[in-house]
């Protein structure tokens, strides 16, 4: 479904992937993990063409999206939601839901009730302004207005990074979800537990580079934790 490869990008002058090589089977969820600084925002960035990629090709579904806008990528069915769970933080959980669904070219307004069941939660504070939610609701609100959009393949960075503890079992349930309801996932995710609960697959990036890949059982390798512990 999704296709990497040797996909390399660059800030100015400064190279930050070097070649990366992977692919995403339909409902599958590959974990891409590694520690701080070697390359994984900059590898979702580079697969939504958020940074336009120096070398290499992004193909979804077959199709070589690699000098696509990212709404182009969106309307594709890729859903991304980045690091830092933005929402317009002056409009209410409804107004956010309501202005992605605008944007959608599918303009089912059921899109909306179908996110809201992802995420029962944002269901009370439907009137609330983004701004005044938790960091844990943010996220939420975040990945559900992703959903609206319905996307094929869900593309997620660190979704449970600086949460509340009780809410990152929520997130990690709905991802968890939204898996086995058969949507392809693509997480970064520093976290192994984490990873051994919700992968399917994973690739782990240093420098820029997949330095090892494998499935979920392999997680489970010394050689693993080494690769990750900082
Ligand atoms: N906008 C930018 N301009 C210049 N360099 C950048 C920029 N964003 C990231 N970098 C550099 O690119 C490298 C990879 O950063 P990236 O954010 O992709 O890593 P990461 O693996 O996602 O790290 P983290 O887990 O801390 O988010 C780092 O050396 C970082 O300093």
């Amino acid at each position: 479904m999704l296709e990497v490869e040797g996909l390399e990008a660059a800030y100015g002058r400064a190279r930050v992937l070097f070649g990366i090589d992977f692919a995403v089977d339909a409902g599958q969820l590959m974990c891409v993990m590694g520690r701080n600084g070697v390359g994984k925002t900059t590898l979702l960035n580079a697969v939504m063409g958020v940074l336009p990629p120096t070398a290499g090709k992004v193909v979804f579904d077959g199709r070589d999206v690699t000098r696509m806008k990212t709404h182009e990528r969106v309307r594709l069915g890729m859903g991304y939601v980045p690091q830092g769970h933005e929402t317009f933080p002056q409009l209410t959980v409804q107004e956010n839901l309501q202005v992605t669904l605008e944007a959608t070219r599918h303009g089912d307004r059921k899109a909306v009730d179908e996110a809201l069941e992802a995420f029962p939660r944002l269901v009370p504070l439907l009137k609330r302004k983004a701004g005044f939610l938790s960091g844990g609701q943010q996220q939420q609100l975040a990945i559900a207005r992703a959903l609206v959009t319905r996307p094929r393949m869900l593309i997620l960075d660190e979704p449970t990074e600086g949460i509340q503890p009780n809410i990152v079992l929520e997130i990690e349930d709905a991802i968890e979800r939204l898996h086995a309801s058969g949507l392809a996932i693509l997480l970064v995710e520093q976290y192994l537990e984490l990873a051994l609960r919700l992968a399917d697959r994973f690739v782990i990036l240093e420098g820029g580079l997949v330095v090892h890949a494998g499935a979920k059982d392999d997680l489970r390798d010394e050689g693993v934790g080494r690769m990750l512990a900082v």
